[in-house]
């Protein structure tokens, strides 16, 4: 048997809302959704993989339609198949769709081969018959734990939103099963911001922990002042402080902050995921790193980033990636991560679980689903087929 991809379509949907953090609004906010069609058929249905792209970077129509998937599409055939022809090799597609493409400034080609990257995985792992987690597990010897630890991320500011809106958006999280929330800051006055910390923690109290993100916003000036602020707080991370690619400034606020900090979200390339590890003074001990592959050329790149951290000591546990979609969880169910971030309402119907799927103590159980388990989730694969079916 052998395997073809017949065609890879694009669109671009938008995920906008008001929402705001401190450095950008939502308000045209949008996602690629790709579709990779081979000629493959399982269950009696044509074998389509699919994937999108995290919030936060928009959608890659452009990049995807004149530079990615025709490259994919001129390539010979075999030249993208495993060693015994009978499914797509994911490093191999890779590599093609990253001929031609010199070294450095990951920007949004990252994003663009992400998506791409998630839908090739998806169409593999279904070929295969088996949930992407498994199959994830089984290459690498690894034994598949589908219970992956979820955060629920929000607090966003938002036109109009006075501290009870911000406490009752953290009660239903915890009504919903979370343990650890998160919130946005950085976007008001410090004053202002740590009174909406003291009101959500007095919400949770006991019941859950919470992180706070600052997304890049301060300089080190500001950093530590918030450093300063937040420290009296037993707050589950701190997050992206400083500019993303700002390793001094990382590194220089471990001496003001002893907690657990994160970061990680906006690099874009394991390279860059080194420079963070090298010189950004991240402790292995306690804080978290956030690279999400959707945004930084997808799994076979993820996995050249573990693979380095494991060489700087780092274990694959400390990672939960941004971005609230599955494809991070079966990573995290496969290759051990520490878990993996959610927004409960925000980003639909791209992030979430498939249908059915609980969280209880801050954890969900994956289901056996074939693929990235998108099918399972029937708004998302409603709009995913309606791309291709
Ligand atoms: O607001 C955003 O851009 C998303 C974000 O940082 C996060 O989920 O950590
Ligand atoms: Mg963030």
């Amino acid at each position: 048997m052998s395997v073809r991809i017949v065609d890879v379509c694009e669109v671009t949907k938008p995920i906008s809302s008001p929402i705001r953090n401190a450095y950008i609004d939502f308000t045209k906010m949008t996602t690629s959704l790709v579709a990779v069609v081979t000629d493959v058929v399982r269950d009696g249905r044509r074998v389509v993989g699919y994937g999108f792209n995290s919030n936060g970077r928009y959608g890659q129509g452009g990049l995807i339609r004149e530079r990615f998937a025709p490259r994919l599409k001129e390539a010979d055939p075999k030249s993208l198949l495993d060693a015994d022809g009978g499914n797509l090799d994911p490093d191999k597609v890779w590599a093609t769709l990253m001929s031609n493409e010199k070294p450095g400034g990951h920007g949004e080609r990252s994003v663009a081969v992400g998506t791409i990257d998630m839908a090739v995985w998806d169409a593999v792992a279904k070929i295969a018959g088996k949930p992407l987690f498994r199959l994830l597990a089984e290459r690498h010897g690894l034994a598949a734990d589908p219970r992956v630890f979820v955060y629920a991320a929000g607090g966003y500011y938002y036109p109009g939103k006075d501290l009870s809106a911000l406490r009752g958006e953290m009660r239903g999280y915890l009504d919903r099963g979370y343990n650890v929330v998160k919130m946005k800051i950085g976007g008001a006055p410090i004053s202002e911001d740590a009174v909406r910390i003291e009101a959500v923690l007095k919400e949770i109290g006991s019941q859950a922990q919470l992180a706070v993100d600052a997304n890049g916003r301060f300089d080190l000036e500001t950093a530590i002042a918030y450093a300063k602020m937040l420290r009296n707080y037993p707050l589950f991370w701190y997050e992206e402080a400083g500019d993303p690619l700002d390793f001094a400034l990382q590194a220089a606020l471990a001496e003001f902050y002893p907690g657990p900090m994160a970061t990680g979200e906006n690099l874009f390339s394991h390279q860059d995921a080194r420079n963070l590890i090298r010189y950004g003074g991240m402790r292995p001990d306690r804080d978290w790193l956030q690279f999400d592959c959707a945004l930084s050329y997808g799994l076979c790149e993820y996995q050249r980033t573990l693979a380095m951290l494991k060489t700087h000591g780092w274990s694959a546990s400390r990672c939960i990636p941004h971005g609230g979609h599955q494809m991070s969880l079966n990573i995290a169910a496969g290759l051990g991560l520490g878990g993996n971030e959610s927004y409960p309402d925000l980003f639909q119907p791209y992030g979430g679980f498939p249908d059915g799927v609980r969280v209880e103590n801050g954890h969900i159980t994956m289901p056996d689903l074939p693929g990235i388990g998108f099918e399972g989730k029937s708004d998302l694969y409603q709009e995913m087929k309606a791309l291709a079916a």
